[in-house]
């Protein structure tokens, strides 16, 4: 029989979890993950199993982050003042810049998404990451809006 905790893991790849990781080639040209909606959410709700773990950042750790080209995870957290690492599903959550949806921290080390205004099934659920993310004012930004 499973336990308590890994149902609690598998649940996020199931229907239920209103949401799948999918692929597009939007951001980068090349095919990268994205968070798609697999039911219609209504503005308000909590997307409670796209959640994920922040890891606080050294600076030596965010360097060799950079220097690797493996800091596509890597976000400031303007409330800690330092950068952290996204873990779990969070971290799939494309950036745009009239996103659907808004980080929550319930707790410290922990995401998870509320839903900003209606999404359709099948749309991309998108999160605002901050105002410079994609070089000032978000200019390098390849997100859905921009194009718009
Ligand atoms: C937290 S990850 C999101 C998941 C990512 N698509 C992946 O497959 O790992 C952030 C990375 O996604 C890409 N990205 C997300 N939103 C973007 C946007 N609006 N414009 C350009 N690149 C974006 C960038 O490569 C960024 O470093």
């Amino acid at each position: 029989m499973r336990s308590k905790l890994a149902d609690a893991y598998y649940i996020r790849f199931t229907h239920q979890a209103g949401f799948e990781v999918s692929s597009t080639t939007r951001y980068t040209g090349t095919m990268e993950a994205c968070i798609l909606a697999t039911r219609d959410w209504t503005a308000g709700e909590i997307v409670q199993y796209c959640s994920g773990a922040i890891v606080d950042l050294t600076k030596e750790d965010d360097a060799k982050l950079k220097s690797e080209g493996r800091d596509f995870s890597v976000m400031v957290s303007t409330r800690k003042k330092c950068t952290c690492l996204f873990l779990g599903p969070a971290r799939f959550m494309n950036h745009d810049c009239d996103a659907n949806c808004e980080f929550m921290t319930p707790q410290n080390s922990t995401i998870s998404f509320k839903v900003q205004r209606d999404i359709r099934r099948g749309e991309e659920m998108t999160v605002y990451y901050g105002d410079h993310y994609f070089g000032s004012d978000n200019c390098e930004c390849r997100c859905l809006s921009c194009e718009r």
